[in-house]
Parts: C-alpha cells; sequence; structure tokens
C-alpha cells in the first residue's frame, strides 16, 4: 500500500510542475538505480541527490524513519528498503529518473525489475567493509540485464576505520572490474596534524578530472577551488596549507589518470605521446576532452569511474549528480531496443503496486513511441487489451498527473486491470506483425514457504484473493496448493515476515502463519531415459508426439533465469521458448507444458531443479489444435521422470559471514557446524564469493591507481585494530539449519555477534537428511 501525504510542499509542487513540463530530450535522461549491499546509503544518498537538486528543503534521515523514499511503515520501523521507489530529479539540463533499491537479498525482485529497466547505475559501498557479499551479488544482477554503465560510490568515508584506498583495492581482489578508475580522491582533513593522528574524517574531495577541489566547512557549505595547471604552483594555495601530504599526490593520481585512460583509446594514447615532456602538459590537458574520453570508455564498460564521500554529510553528492549525467548512458545509447519516438509504442511493466485509492499502479518504461492518456494498449504477454484512466509522474509517495510520457520516460499507468511485473504493453492498433515481447524480468527462485490457513471458512476467498492481488505486485511471493494446503513461497525468512504483515495491513484479512518450510527440490532421478520422442494421445485418437532428451545440469552449467533459475531447457542449442510469452505458438505451449510438470514433479511433487531439457521434434498431426500441446508436453515430460526415478533431494543454501569478538569465536564455529554449516575461512583474508564459493584470485592492480593507505588517516589503524578484535566467519549452510540463527548468535555472542546471509543455491542433501526431508513431505 502506498501511503500518501496529504500536501506537497510549496516547493515540492513548483519544482514537480517543473520537471513535468520539461519536454524531455532522451539524450538527457538517465534511468538509474542506485544498488548496494544493505546499509550501504542508497536511501541516504537518494535523500541527499532531492536535497541537492531542491526537491527537498530539509532531508529526511533513514534513522529517524522520514525519508521520502522509504515511505511505507515497514521500512521506516526497520530502517531498511523493502520496495523500490522511483522519483523524477532535475539535474542541470538533465532530468534523471532514479530507483532507490532494497539491498537486502530477501527484496531481490526489487533489483532485479530496477536493473530490467535503468541504463545505468550508482553502485555504493560502505568504506569501512569494502565490497560485501550483497554487492556482488547486485552486481551479478546488473550483468544480467546488460546495464553496462556504472558508477561506485565508495560512501561512508567520515566513518573511523574507512578506507578510501582498500575499499578500491577491494574491487579488483573481489573481481567486481579489473579497471576502477578514481575519479576523485578525499582529503580527509585539512588540518596536516589530523592525519598524524589518525583521524577520521571527511572535509574535501579532489575532482581528478575538472582538477579542482571541493571544500566543506562545518556548516555542510562547500566551495571549489580551481587547482592550478603548472605543478609548481601547488604549494602555494590558499585555501590548502603547503605542507598538506595530498598535495605532492595530486599531479601523479593525474597523469595516472589519463595514462590508465589511454589504454582504452588509441587517439588518447596518441595524443598524449606528442604532448611535451613534464607533468604540465597532463595538468593543463583540456577537461572536457578527458570527459569525453571517460564517456567513452564507461559506455563500453572498459572502465568503472570511482567517486567518493559521504552521503550522511552531503559530501560528495554533486559529483555523483555531475558525473551520472556525464557518464552514463542515456537511453540513446542502449543498442538493444527500438529508441525512436516515431517507432511503434512499447512500454515495459517493471512494477505493479495497489494503492487503496487508486487502485493498481502500473509503472513502465517507455522503449520506442510515445503514450498519451487515449492510448489503448494491449498486454502483448496476456493477450489482454487495456484501458488508462489517468499518467502520472511519481515523486515516491507523491503524484503529478501528466499528459504523456515519451520515449526513454520512466512514469506510472492508472486504470490498467490484468498487467503483471515484465509484461509488454504496445499499441492495441498496431498491426500484429510489428508486435515482440520485450524482454522478460526473472524471478528469483523461491527458498522458503509457510502454510497460510484463513481463520474460518468464510475468510478463505478473501485470503485466497488478497494472496492473488499481492503476488500480482511482488511476483517473487508464488502461491501453490499442495495437499489441500495454501502455501506462500518467498526469497527468505523476513520476505515472508514481511508478506504477512503486508496481508493483514494492506488486505485486512484474517488468517495464520503455519511453520516456515524450506522449499525443497528435486534433481533428475538415476534412470534418466535416452532421448526420445513419446507419444499423447487426444480423446479423438490423434498422436501427438514430443521428443524430450533430460540430463542433469553440468557442474559448470548456471539454470535459466525464465526457468526459475535451476533448469535450462533448449531447443537445437538455443534457448527455449518462455513458458510466459503469450506468442501462443507451439513451442510457447510446449513450454507451458513443461513448466508446468517441473514446478510439481510426479515422483515427490516438489519442484525438479538442477535439469537440462532439450526439446527435438514437436510433431501435431493436421487438424489437432495447438493447444492440446500444453497437456500433451507435461504428459510426456511426466512420464521421463517417471521413468527417471526418484532424484536427490536438494534444499536451499545460504552463505554467511558471522561477526564475533575473539572469544565467541570458538563457539559460534561449533554452532554452525553443529548446524550443517561448512566453515569456509576465519577472516584470513580469502574471498568469498556471493554464493558462498572460494574465489581465487583478484584482477591484478597492474594498470590501475590505487592511493596510498594514509589517504584515510583513520582507516590505516584502526582496520588492523577490528581486524585484531573481531573475527569474521565465512561459512556456508542450509537455510533449513539458519532460520533462528539471530537469536542463537545473540546468545552464544552476548549480544555482540552480527551476520549476513545471501542465498548460495540449492545443493544436494545427504541421504540420511533426503530420508528425514522426505518423511517431512510425507513421501517417505
Ligand atoms: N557515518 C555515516 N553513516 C551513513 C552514511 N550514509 C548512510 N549512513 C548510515 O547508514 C545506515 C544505513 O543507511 P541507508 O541509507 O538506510 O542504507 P541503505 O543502503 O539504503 O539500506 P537498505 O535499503 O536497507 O539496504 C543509516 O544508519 C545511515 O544513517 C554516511 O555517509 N556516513
Amino acid at each position: 500500500m502506498v501511503f500518501w501525504r496529504t500536501r506537497l510542499p510549496k516547493k515540492c509542487l513548483q519544482f514537480c510542475r517543473g520537471v513535468a513540463s520539461t519536454s524531455h530530450d532522451p539524450a538527457k535522461i538517465r534511468n538509474i538505480a542506485l544498488v548496494a549491499h544493505i546499509d550501504s546509503g542508497k536511501t541516504t544518498l537518494t535523500e541527499s541527490i532531492l536535497l541537492a537538486s531542491s526537491y527537498l528543503s530539509t532531508p529526511g534521515t533513514v534513522d529517524t524513519g522520514s525519508t521520502t523514499t522509504d515511505f511505507l511503515p515497514a521500512e521506516r520501523e526497520r530502517g531498511i528498503t523493502i520496495q523500490s521507489a522511483s522519483i523524477p530529479v532535475r539535474w542541470k539540463d538533465h532530468l534523471f529518473n532514479l530507483v532507490d533499491t532494497p539491498g537486502h537479498a530477501d527484496f531481490g525482485m526489487e533489483v532485479e525489475s530496477a536493473s530490467r529497466v535503468v541504463d545505468g547505475a550508482v553502485v555504493l559501498i560502505d568504506s569501512v567493509e569494502g565490497v560485501e557479499a550483497q554487492t556482488k551479488g547486485v552486481w551479478k544482477q546488473l550483468d544480467r540485464y546488460d546495464v553496462r554503465t556504472r558508477i561506485m560510490f565508495l560512501n561512508k568515508l567520515d566513518r573511523p576505520g574507512a578506507s578510501f584506498s582498500a575499499s578500491l583495492a577491494s574491487l579488483l581482489s573481489h573481481r567486481l572490474h579489473p579497471h576502477p578508475m578514481a575519479l576523485a580522491l578525499p582529503i580527509a582533513s585539512f588540518d596536516p596534524q589530523d592525519y598524524a593522528h589518525g583521524e577520521p574524517g571527511i572535509h574535501g574531495i579532489v575532482d581528478l578530472v575538472n582538477w579542482e577541489v571541493w571544500k566543506w566547512d562545518s556548516d555542510g557549505q562547500y566551495a571549489r577551488h580551481r587547482l592550478p595547471a603548472d605543478s609548481a604552483d601547488l604549494h602555494g594555495l590558499d585555501f590548502i596549507p603547503s605542507t598538506h601530504p595530498i598535495l605532492p599526490h595530486l599531479a601523479p593520481a593525474r597523469i595516472q589518470l589519463l595514462d590508465n585512460l589511454s589504454m582504452f583509446s588509441e587517439e588518447l594514447m596518441e595524443t598524449l605521446l606528442g604532448l611535451p615532456a613534464g607533468p604540465q602538459a597532463y595538468l593543463a590537458f583540456d577537461n572536457k576532452v578527458l570527459m569525453r574520453y571517460l564517456r567513452q570508455a564507461t559506455l563500453r564498460n572498459d572502465i568503472l569511474p570511482v567517486l567518493c564521500g559521504a552521503a550522511m554529510k552531503h559530501i560528495g553528492t554533486d559529483l555523483v549528480l555531475d558525473y551520472v549525467g556525464a557518464l552514463l548512458a542515456s537511453p540513446l545509447d542502449i543498442d538493444h531496443e527500438p529508441k525512436r519516438e516515431n517507432a511503434p509504442l512499447r512500454l515495459l511493466a517493471w512494477k505493479v503496486t495497489w494503492d487503496k485509492r487508486l487502485g493498481w499502479m502500473t509503472f513502465v518504461r517507455v522503449y520506442s513511441g510515445k503514450v498519451n492518456r487515449k492510448s489503448t494498449l494491449l498486454n502483448s504477454t496476456c493477450g489482454q487489451k487495456e484501458r488508462i484512466s489517468k499518467l502520472l509522474l511519481l515523486y515516491a509517495s507523491q503524484t503529478e498527473e501528466v499528459e504523456e510520457l515519451s520515449f526513454g520516460s520512466v512514469g506510472v499507468l492508472l486504470g490498467l486491470k490484468h498487467t503483471r511485473t515484465g509484461d509488454t504493453l504496445e499499441s492495441a492498433g498496431a498491426p500484429s506483425a510489428s508486435r515482440h515481447s520485450l524482454r522478460e524480468i526473472s524471478t528469483p527462485p523461491a527458498v522458503i514457504a509457510a502454510s497460510v490457513i484463513p481463520n474460518s471458512h468464510a475468510d478463505l476467498q478473501p485470503v485466497q484473493d488478497a494472496l492473488e492481488a499481492l503476488s500480482r505486485t511482488d511476483p517473487s511471493v508464488r502461491i501453490d496448493t499442495q495437499d489441500g494446503q495454501l502455501l506462500a513461497h518467498g526469497l527468505g525468512a523476513l520476505h515472508l515476515e514481511i508478506v504477512e504483515g503486508r496481508l493483514r495491513d494492506e488486505w485486512g484479512v484474517h488468517f495464520e502463519f503455519g511453520t516456515r518450510r524450506v522449499s525443497f527440490r528435486e534433481g533428475l532421478g538415476p534412470g534418466a531415459p535416452s532421448p526420445d520422442a513419446r507419444v499423447w494421445r487426444t480423446d479423438a485418437g490423434a498422436s501427438v508426439s514430443i521428443a524430450l532428451d533430460l540430463r542433469p545440469l553440468a557442474a559448470d552449467e548456471v539454470g535459466d533465469s525464465i526457468w526459475d533459475g535451476n533448469v535450462v531447457v533448449d531447443h537445437a542449442g538455443q534457448p527455449f521458448d518462455s513458458p510466459n510469452s503469450f506468442a501462443g505458438t507451439p513451442s510457447v505451449l510446449v513450454a507451458a507444458g513443461l513448466a508446468s510438470t517441473l514446478s510439481n514433479s510426479p515422483n515427490t511433487s516438489l519442484a525438479m531443479s538442477h535439469v537440462h531439457i532439450r526439446v527435438g521434434a514437436i510433431d501435431l498431426p493436421k487438424g489437432v489444435p495447438p493447444s492440446v500441446l500444453t497437456g500433451a508436453a507435461a504428459f510426456i515430460l511426466r512420464q521421463h521422470l517417471r521413468d527417471a526415478g526418484m532424484g536427490p533431494v536438494l534444499e536451499p543454501f545460504v552463505a554467511l559471514k558471522v561477526s564475533v569478538n575473539e572469544d565467541s569465536l570458538g563457539k559460534a564455529v561449533t554452532d554452525l557446524t553443529e548446524h550443517g554449516a561448512e566453515v569456509l575461512d576465519l577472516g584470513t583474508g580469502s574471498v568469498v564469493g556471493a554464493d558462498g564459493t572460494e574465489e581465487v584470485g583478484g584482477y591484478p592492480e597492474e594498470g590501475n591507481y590505487i592511493p596510498p593507505q594514509w589517504l584515510s588517516p583513520s582507516g590505516v589503524n584502526t582496520r588492523e585494530n577490528a581486524a585484531r578484535l573481531k573475527r569474521t566467519i565465512n561459512a556456508v549452510a542450509p537455510l533449513s539449519q539458519m532460520l533462528d540463527y539471530s537469536n542463537r548468535l545473540r546468545a552464544l555472542s552476548g549480544g555482540h555477534g552480527v551476520f549476513e546471509m545471501a542465498n548460495a543455491g540449492f545443493k544436494e542433501v545427504s541421504s540420511a537428511r533426503r530420508l528425514e526431508i522426505l518423511k517431512e513431505i510425507g513421501r517417505a
């Protein structure tokens, strides 16, 4: 549910009108997501951006529950983002559509849909922690949708123990990007003594591209100072003492920036080779030309531009905005969609929410053409016509009505009745030959389920309706019925907790949640038959045959996200059609049949996992309607699975990073191993990937500029001290054993332990555990 503020502040309204009336030159639009590991400061940076762009006159804070984008009560109570919120921001001559996303893995669906519609991203890192498990998780999600242009923002540099260089180096050691490029350097203090004392802080930023220094005073105001083109003059500046330790490093940092960038442009390399010897020519190099090369390299993903600051103190925010405009892709730079204004209308619904006052709200991105209030749309994913009642621009929880949404823009349609997240909308009048669905949004696999027990018989229908509506707004909630029981499946324990709260608060239905149970899977049985074409007979006796070849997924094979991330279906080596497509072609109808059997194995009724299905010839006799193919495919796959016999049972695992004091280390490790966890390392510095596996070797530092450690004076010692006092355990464990881990860890660490969890995929269980699970689900 969206809670509406009664009135917009006057300043806001004026600003909103300004955005709506701006004619949107697509070259000036930046659709971007803010993504990161939980608590890295995305919402705080969003709030700071709204302040910098004069959307707000006073910022809210996460800590007092007063931010603009975290407006759901559950978000404000917990201080975390649950739903992504989009907000248009005008910055100089640009329009940014900014999507703040949740960092917690349980709300990964929101990052998934945001990644699908943006052209660029600002990825944040907490500079005390460096790259964390979910940083890699969101990085992979951006990769999945080919969001190539990214800026890395090293946040929280005001915190004790924060380190610019260590965070920059962690981008290499965690293999995030082979060429992170520092465009800015932090100035911890303008008093050189603070460097000697190891004081934490950030009071200035050197912009190495525009060759200037931003200096903040104690009231949070800043002044910008140009740096001289002659390095000899660097020691005679009135805004920084001549003994400041950073001064000798400025010219080398700019030279390295240009030299490293020239590795990606022969033209720039030749220009640099033609410069006179010595640093002066590098310092005097035309900044606009430098920015042009940086943009080209960013668009090609050759480099990862790195900025820094402290969002909470609004330090670095303006720089982020400037560089988003200068470097990230506009809708025109994205080459995989038809993109002209006068091309046929094509929209992607990337999010659907329900509001008591406004009804269904469909968030769309316009991929081509222009939509106005009178447009009649066809949802080409489900085949339904849709009528628009209003077009809105959304400012987190507030709205402004507009007449049209043009190519490249993001907005909200009211009045649509059938559209779900991921659907394509086109002009109803367009010739059918010109139609094609936009790329889908994939839903991460559910790992946990709870039975939903209506309080009385009269509550059954309202509960079912509420679940159906909720899964329309959040497709990562899956609903099914097993042995007469209504089950809600989700992405984690916190996700289900929020689902439970939303059903009560937003839909007001009466029910109890049964015990949570992780979602088990079945792998392919040992007797998988060799490829063959099997036959299904229609009532009239016609034979429909479909050839299938089943084998387990190879060790290095990754499941297709269209098939729940755990299964691959192909035809002659090419990905098979999606079961969710409306196209109605024979292969889509076959895909729908395969999907229905895959979600409910004939041996255990569990969903199937780790299977590769190759679809061969589909033989439909003349006169038989293609619609029978769905039933035929489901039947034939069931036969194959029965013949293969019951396969291994798999259960979801999580990657854990547990941080405890030295004296609780032994107890924490024992507890983990007693609960079936595999301890991978004890803070010895090895690198553990998002899926809990150990990664070998990072990208080399060669060809990259990593400034000295003392640049963040408090990071040098505090990090070592913290490492001495705190120990980190990296482990992978069955999710089923970790559902009450926060209570266990609190008890065994005297309340000092903290942990993070990320999904680590499904793994096969031992034969003893398999028996236990089969008993639990009534199949033993
Ligand atoms: N010291 C310091 N704290 C910060 C800074 N930015 C954010 N924080 C704090 O970090 C905590 C998390 O900030 P959020 O903005 O909620 O982080 P988030 O990434 O949006 O969190 P999720 O959406 O829940 O993943 C809050 O207590 C913020 O006040 C910063 O620059 N410096």
